[in-house]
């Protein structure tokens, strides 16, 4: 290995799913000590290149070096014996157990020698102190946030002496306010030589924290560029090969009369968790309202009670009229028949939309 081997180098990597070529021909270089941004719209391969590389997928074709020297990663053992450490979109964390004891989960079969809890207690608050990882080892992982169990998950990877990290849309579980502190700790591990991966389609991200980012298009790496050379426009227009425009000129709303009105609306799921908490609102005519929120916080009972899929109290007037919120109905027919439609997206359940 020479100084400047890259940390990770793809060649000519190939990866279909019957029909679909998730991956042609990709070739990439990830050079040691830098924050490597993968973007691309949905559907684009990002997550289909990293799981080849995490061993989750093995490759049609093409070749994998870490370090200069060529890797035969099998599966996740092998790609963590590596060097790798993987932190997923939705996290692998066994619930009912504390940080310290998820940290420790599994390490022995990696082939290091699982130390005593005692002194695992001791690695990992080394580890915390030294890259901002603060976690508290005793707590159940069922009981903190979800910001702690993404560090519980860098930290697992950490222990496992991982020099490459990929963190596959790490920000879309999290607040501003953590993906701030996420940005933080990955610049500190970047400092102490770390290489990360970082895969999103957030170009903000990208521009913030990023050292260079490749595109994808379509499963092909359409681009590889320094990220000080870029711009949002261009890596937009990479991403989905046209010009995007990133700013709508939109002519002022005319607000018309009051057509929704929802007071006090409390949604319980069926383990009992409140989910929708004293929600009040209302929405004219004319008006295009936007709810904003990480997932998980709401917004998907809010619509499903709007649209007539799910139970709730409080009270909802539709142009005056209150309608029921005591049955629920799968085919949302009930709703209708008061003049709301709920569009569902079904490529992604996150986005779903009501129109009035
Ligand atoms: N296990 C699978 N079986 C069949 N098709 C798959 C599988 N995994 C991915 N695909 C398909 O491969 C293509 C690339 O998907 P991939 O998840 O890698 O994209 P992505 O860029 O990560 O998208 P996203 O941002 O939505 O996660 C898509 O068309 C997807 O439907």
């Amino acid at each position: 290995m020479t100084a400047t081997a890259p940390a990770i180098e793809l060649k000519g990597i190939s990866k279909a799913f019957g029909p679909v070529q998730a991956n042609k021909d990709i070739s990439i270089r990830v050079m040691p000590g830098t924050i490597h941004g993968i973007i691309g719209e949905n559907g684009a391969g990002k997550s289909t290149l990293m799981s080849i590389l995490y061993g989750f997928y093995k490759a049609d074709k093409g070749e994998i070096f870490i370090a200069g020297k060529k890797a035969n990663i099998t599966d996740s053992q092998t790609a963590i014996a590596a060097g790798i450490g993987m932190v997923f979109q939705h996290f692998k964390l066994v619930e009912n157990f504390t940080v310290l004891e998820n940290i420790v989960l599994g390490a022995e079969d990696s082939g290091l020698l699982r130390p005593s809890l005692a002194r695992a207690r001791r690695e990992l608050q080394a580890l915390a102190s030294e890259y901002e990882l603060n976690v508290d080892p005793d707590a159940v992982i069922e009981e903190v946030g979800v910001g702690m169990q993404q560090r519980v998950e860098i930290l697992k990877a950490l222990y496992r002496q991982a020099d490459i990290l990929i963190l596959d849309e790490p920000t879309g579980v999290l607040t501003p306010a953590e993906a701030d502190h996420l940005f933080r700790i990955l610049e500190n591990l970047r400092r102490e030589g770390k290489t990360i991966i970082l895969i999103t389609h957030k170009l903000r991200e990208i521009m913030e924290i990023t050292d260079t980012v490749s595109v994808m298009r379509r499963g092909e790496m359409t681009a590889t560029v320094k990220t000080s050379d870029t711009s949002p426009a261009e890596l937009a227009e990479l991403m989905v090969g046209r010009k995007v425009l990133l700013r709508v000129d939109k002519s002022p709303p005319v607000i018309g009369r009051k057509i929704l009105e929802v007071r006090n609306l409390n949604v319980t799921d069926s383990k009992g968790v409140h989910r929708v908490k004293d929600v009040s609102f209302d929405v004219h005519a004319g008006e295009i309202l936007g709810i904003a929120g990480v997932a998980g916080n709401g917004q998907s009972e809010l619509l499903e009670v709007l649209g007539g899929y799910e139970k709730a109290t409080g009270t909802i007037l539709m142009n005056g009229a209150e309608i029921d919120l005591t049955g629920a109905q799968s085919d949302g027919q009930s709703r209708r028949a008061n003049g709301i439609a709920h569009g569902l997206c079904c490529t992604n359940p996150i986005m779903r939309g009501f129109t009035v």
